[in-house]
């Protein structure tokens, strides 16, 4: 049995975590490879190292003196090794750092020392192999993740280790250049380890115990769902589900290698498992609910629109050539509406329209800002009759107005538009309705 076990800044943001992370990894002689991310927050008003280091870097970019900063995080970490009363330096670690700020190496390569740095105090404190992510995650000159490449290396790499630490959230080109993935990118790192050992089951600890049908910020005391597939889980995370990035699926969904989330401080209970398939039959209709602010919606109006050929391809191409990319269409006869990130597109806002009117030439264009899309996802819905009906009564009871309504072919999902002020109310409601009262 191999298991890799990743740990987030959240099971790794003081010494007394670290304690807890070192009893769950020596309790199972599997836990053999480990994926550690950089210390989270301690506490709720607490800042993450990883946003400490970008902060600093800012700093140290604009010329600005950064001692102080750097301080900061240096005692940060100083309190985790003198915590677990390791005999271990940072020192020279941190004279590296402090050179490489004052010469502008990159947020990069800045960010991507909150997991270095807890990799080299997590590996000392295991008695485990470090393995630098730099020397085992790829990325080409263009800042493009090389999946395969980085899979062989890897293998071969890791063969030769019993038990290792390996950091998460970066890796390098060819050259050295250190690249990261987005922020929470150390699920993406865990994962390939994961797929680069074979492993049997990839351990994702974190401070819930499971991924809970809905947002624990909005809906307090959700309940968690014990099992759920890749696909429900990637509709969930790409809608904003934050516990693991979406980009941590694919390298062991490949290799079909199960998903375990954990908690770090309730290391009893089971947390969810995440599989290609099961027969195990969730408990509602819905598996799970998620949802993300800051949409905007375009839309366009022209009479005998549905009659002219290639209308709905120039109206994505004007999206496309100003690099804005689209995340749902839902249309009528004589209109369609685009949702787009409502950022994204601001910055081009002026340059779409006067592409659109310009390539259809439409009657009319209608602008929305401020929206939020809520995806309701659930492999049950397939056999269920009325879910969309419960969704729209559990809404306008609420007093919330639909703005969007989309339900994929598949049926594993139906995504609501909603106004930004109902954002949290609509997945109260949702959440009430096939959780709570389940009727
Ligand atoms: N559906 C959900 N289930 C569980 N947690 C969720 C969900 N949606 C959002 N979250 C949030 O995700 C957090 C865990 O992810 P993250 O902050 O990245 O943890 P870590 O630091 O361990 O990587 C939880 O504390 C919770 O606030
Ligand atoms: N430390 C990085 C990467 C990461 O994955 O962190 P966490 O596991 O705490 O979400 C971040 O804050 O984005």
């Amino acid at each position: 049995m191999k298991k890799v076990v990743k740990f987030g800044g959240s099971s790794l943001a003081s010494a007394e975590q670290f304690k807890k992370v070192g009893n769950i990894i020596r309790a199972e002689e599997s836990r053999r490879y480990v994926v550690p991310s950089a210390p989270g927050k301690r506490f709720s008003a607490d800042t993450k190292v990883t946003d400490m280091l970008y902060g600093c870097y800012a700093a140290a970019e604009n010329g600005e003196d950064f001692t102080e900063k750097l301080a900061a995080i240096k005692d940060r970490y100083q309190e985790i090794i003198d915590g677990l009363g390791l005999k271990f330096s940072l020192d020279e670690d941190f004279e590296v750092i402090c050179k490489n700020f004052s010469e502008k190496a990159g947020s990069n390569y800045a960010a991507s020392r909150g997991e270095f740095l807890n990799g080299k105090i997590m590996a000392a404190y295991l008695g485990f192999e470090f393995i630098d992510a730099t020397e085992v995650v790829r990325f080409d000159e263009n800042g493009d993740f090389q999946s395969e490449i980085t899979n062989e290396i890897m293998s071969a790499r890791l063969e030769k280790a019993k038990n290792a630490v390996i950091p998460g959230f970066y890796g390098a080109t060819e050259e050295g250049r250190v690249v990261t993935f987005s922020r929470g990118g150390s699920d993406i790192t865990g994962s390939l380890v994961a797929r680069a050992v074979n492993a049997d089951l990839y351990e994702n600890w974190t401070d819930v115990s499971g991924f809970l049908i809905a947002d624990p910020r909005i809906v307090k005391g959700s309940k968690s769902i014990e099992t759920i597939t890749y696909k429900e889980l990637r509709e969930l995370s790409y809608m904003g589900a934050s516990v693991l990035h979406e980009d941590a699926i694919f390298p062991v969904r490949r290799a079909g290698i199960p998903i375990n989330i954990r908690n770090t401080n309730a290391p009893a209970d089971k947390g969810t498992l995440i599989v290609e398939a099961t027969c195990y039959q969730p408990k509602y209709t819905i598996t799970g609910i998620a949802g993300t602010d800051g949409f905007a919606a375009i839309t366009i109006e022209k009479a005998m629109m549905n009659s002219e050929v290639g209308f709905c391809r120039k109206v994505l191409q004007v999206f496309e050539d100003n690099g804005v990319s689209i995340e749902h269409m839902p249309s009528g006869i004589d209109t369609m509406t685009i949702f787009v990130h409502k950022d994204k597109f601001e910055e081009k806002e002026q340059q779409i329209l006067a592409g659109i009117h310009k390539a259809v030439d439409p009657d009319h264009i209608e602008l929305e800002s401020d929206l939020a899309l809520i995806a309701i996802v659930g492999r049950g819905m397939k056999s269920t009759r009325g879910t969309a009906g419960r969704i729209f009564s559990a809404l306008a009871h609420a007093h919330i107005n639909v703005k969007m309504i989309d339900q994929g072919s598949s049926e594993l999902n139906i995504i609501v538009g909603v106004r930004h002020d109902d954002f949290k109310n609509a997945i109260k409601a949702l959440y009430e309705i096939f959780v709570l009262t389940q009727i």
